[in-house]
């Protein structure tokens, strides 16, 4: 910013008005004109140097625009003279509008600058707030063009020291460039604005930053000066006598004739690294105005983003990590439970905020229980042949026989019980257990049953203990009692929690002690709908109020509508035991503005046949524009449907990788896994491949409690997979 001619009119007018007292002598009049003669003397000093500086900045700045104007031929805008907005005197050296976002463009003609440490320094002296002021104003335009959708990290204030080259710094948020280097860097970033986005955001900022038309204003205490027509700001220049009178335009210099910034062959190279760019996703850089102001949203402790599948849930928690890393000191931690989906989003980071990835850290939610305690020097020895055979040993000792082992659950369920009802919500003593709600489970237990279950836990738990090994439900419990007795000395800024749906409650216990109900501290994202394991929890239960935090999205920007009628129709009667405390039916998007074909349901006559036609879909969909191997997800409800999908498609010569290796990192083969592991993605086209027609026809209202509860997981788990299909969706029975 050239804040160019700092002092105060109206003030300077209102000194200029004093009237001279009745009855003043002679000798008091001359030194109030001596006191006048001074005033003026220093105001035309102060012109002076306010003219010089404005002379620097106009030749410095033009350095600048010189450097930018290859821009101007890829489709940016560059906008000059602008108002500084909120100010009436200060101007925007430039605002650069195009494919790879807006650049608020700030050119200071500093010598002997240094940076250390988050400051910057002239000399001595310490002149980080300058570029402070350059940080609130892309602040401010990032509020003003989210209004549009523009994803606030698409907006750079970018400061360009004059004469430099090889400068690539940041001071807090602001980017600081040489003049050499700042068409590059701009030009690097690629295309992640279409043409209407670009129009969309230029429409918005030419009225955020206004034209500067009329001359700036000149501070004196004089009657106005003549200007000189159009030749620029006029100087008050002292006669011999000092006596400043006398108004002289001082000739302009020569505009240099600039020796261009960078060479033809430079500026080549920089657009073309622009060309090169790996061109990003819409929703990296656009978003719907609602999302964005979420993003930016602040919120006085912990928040809920909820909405149904597809409608960008995950998308805005991305684009607020970033947001919060950018904004905040520290760093950021986002989780989930599915531990390959970190990486997965990591990677898309990567391509939405290269700038402070590595500000943001990605982990499971195990993942992260074992940072803390390998942190503490607490060793957890998780062993899944010994987690087993304790299993085995304590259901033989306690459960085989007993009220609970009869053919109605498999002993998975009972495990379920375990694992997630019991250690999944931190319950250590039988009252509490006897007298739980067990929000979620419809198949009401005794208390005969609930002691045998509460037996077999402790069985099991002893069972482990002999053994010197943990599960993993105990490595979140000591994880969690470890932040209790003492919080992480170095804590993070933010939690973002996706797919918080699927967590248990001592896990949201854990997470929320990393930052506890510090403002936009803890982001839980999630769809009810979408709950896959038992255990359910209320917030109040895990301590976490998000009470007047909860934010909706509700336009569904994954599915064509077809797919997401033919999914709904699955849940469409579905209640859940939401964390917020209530029974609640799906959020239901209130847009759907994809269309495409209606999704193919074909009944198989058994399991070879249903093999043989889900090679021939994979086929027939690639051979579709735009479809590759890679954009086809085969998603199947149980391992064995993984197992005989993947030999099916291998044997017919069709890549494939397990979703279990998949990280994000685009691979051109069919990802085949279970539905668990799909959570949180997406692919162009969807089969789920391991259902029996039954399933899809049974009515909830004939069935007793334990079919129905098995039926609600049962058809929330198709709903996901089906909800993961962008274009195409194929299911297969028999
Ligand atoms: N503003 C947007 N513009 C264009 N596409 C978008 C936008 N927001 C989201 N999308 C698209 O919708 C997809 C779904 O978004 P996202 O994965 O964030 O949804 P979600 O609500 O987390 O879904 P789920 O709960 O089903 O996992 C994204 O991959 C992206 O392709």
């Amino acid at each position: 910013m050239d804040a160019r001619f700092p002092a105060d009119r109206e003030e300077s007018d209102r000194e200029g008005r004093h009237a001279m007292p009745a009855g003043d002598s002679a000798a008091q009049e001359q030194s109030r004109q001596l006191a006048l003669a001074a005033a003026h003397e220093r105001a035309a000093a102060d012109a002076r140097a306010t003219a010089s500086r404005y002379g620097v900045a106009s030749a410095t700045e033009q350095r600048t625009a010189a450097a930018l104007a290859p821009l101007a031929a890829a489709g940016y805008h560059l906008l000059a003279d602008r108002r500084w907005p909120g100010s009436r005197r200060a101007q925007v050296d430039m605002v650069v509008v195009g494919p790879a976002g807006v650049f608020i463009v700030d050119t200071k003609a500093w010598a002997d600058v240094r940076m250390a440490e988050d400051r910057i320094f002239r000399g001595q002296e310490d002149v980080t707030d300058e570029l402070m002021a350059l940080a609130d104003l892309a602040y401010r335009t990032e509020g003003e063009l989210v209004e549009v959708g523009l994803a606030p990290g698409e907006v750079h204030a970018v400061a360009v020291l004059a004469g430099r080259s090889g400068v690539d710094e940041r001071v807090g948020p602001v980017r600081v460039l040489g003049d050499r280097d700042v068409l590059r860097q701009i030009a690097r970033r690629g295309a992640r604005l279409g043409q209407e986005q670009v129009d969309a955001v230029l429409a918005r900022c030419l009225s955020w930053f206004t034209h500067v038309d009329a001359a700036a204003p000149i501070s004196t205490t004089l009657p106005e000066p003549v200007l000189p027509g159009p030749r620029g700001p006029v100087l008050l220049a002292p006669d011999e006598d000092g006596a400043p009178d006398t108004v002289v335009p001082e000739p302009r210099p020569a505009p240099d004739l600039p020796t261009p910034l960078l060479s033809e062959g430079e500026v080549q190279r920089a657009m073309l690294e622009g060309l090169m760019a790996e061109p990003v996703e819409e929703w990296m850089s656009f978003l719907h105005p609602a999302q964005a102001r979420v993003v930016r949203r602040s919120y006085n402790g912990p928040a809920r983003i909820r909405g149904a599948a597809g409608t960008g849930k995950t998308v805005v928690g991305l684009h607020r990590a970033a947001y919060l890393a950018r904004t905040q000191q520290g760093k950021v931690l986002v989780t989930t439970y599915i531990r390959t989906l970190p990486d997965v989003l990591r990677q898309q980071l990567t391509r939405l905020a290269p700038d402070v990835v590595d500000r943001v850290e990605f982990a499971g939610v195990h993942e992260t229980a074992k940072r803390i305690l390998d942190e503490r020097g607490v060793s957890v020895r998780i062993d899944g042949k010994q987690i087993a055979s304790a299993w085995t040993a304590a259901w033989g000792r306690v459960a085989g026989g007993s009220a609970i082992d009869t053919d109605r659950h498999e002993q998975e369920y009972w495990h379920d019980e375990v694992s997630y009802v019991i250690k999944g919500r931190g319950l250590t003593r039988w009252e509490e257990y006897a007298a739980l709600p067990r929000l979620g489970r419809r198949h009401r237990l005794g208390m005969q049953q609930r002691r045998v279950v509460w037996d077999l836990y402790e069985a099991y738990d002893k069972e482990l203990r002999d053994r010197g090994v943990h599960d993993f439900a105990d490595q979140i419990a000591l994880a969690e009692a470890e932040l209790r007795r003492e919080p992480l000395a170095e804590r993070y800024t933010a939690v973002v929690v996706d797919e918080a749906q699927d967590l248990t409650c001592v896990m949201i216990r854990m997470l929320h002690a990393l930052v506890g109900d510090a403002p936009d501290g803890f982001t839980l994202i999630g769809d009810g709908q979408q709950t896959i394991y038992p255990g359910g929890f209320t917030l109040a239960e895990a301590g976490v109020s998000v009470a007047g935090r909860g934010t909706v999205l509700d336009v569904n920007y994954r599915n064509t509508r077809e797919i997401l009628q033919f999914a709904s129709l699955l849940v469409k009667d579905d209640e859940y035991a939401d964390i917020e405390g209530a029974t609640a039916r799906g959020d239901r998007p209130t847009e759907v503005p994809r269309r495409g074909p209606k999704p193919v349901y074909v009944r198989c006559q058994n399991e070879a046949d249903r093999q043989r036609r889900m090679v021939l879909r994979v086929h027939e969909v690639v051979a579709e524009v735009g479809t590759n191997f890679g954009d086809v997800g085969v998603l199947s409800l149980s391992r064995r449907g993984v197992e005989s999908a993947t030999e099916a498609l291998k044997k017919a010569g069709v890549p494939v990788v397990n979703l279990e290796q998949y990280d994000g990192v685009p691979v051109n083969r069919v990802k085949v896994g279970t539905i668990k592991r799909a959570k949180g993605l997406e692919f162009k086209q969807v089969l789920v491949v391991d259902p029996f027609a039954s399933w899809l026809t049974e009515k909830a209202e004939e069935l007793d409690e334990v079919d129905r509860e098995r039926r609600e997981f049962r058809l929330r788990e198709l709903y996901v997979a089906m909800t993961r299909a962008r274009d195409g969706l194929w299911v297969a029975s028999i």
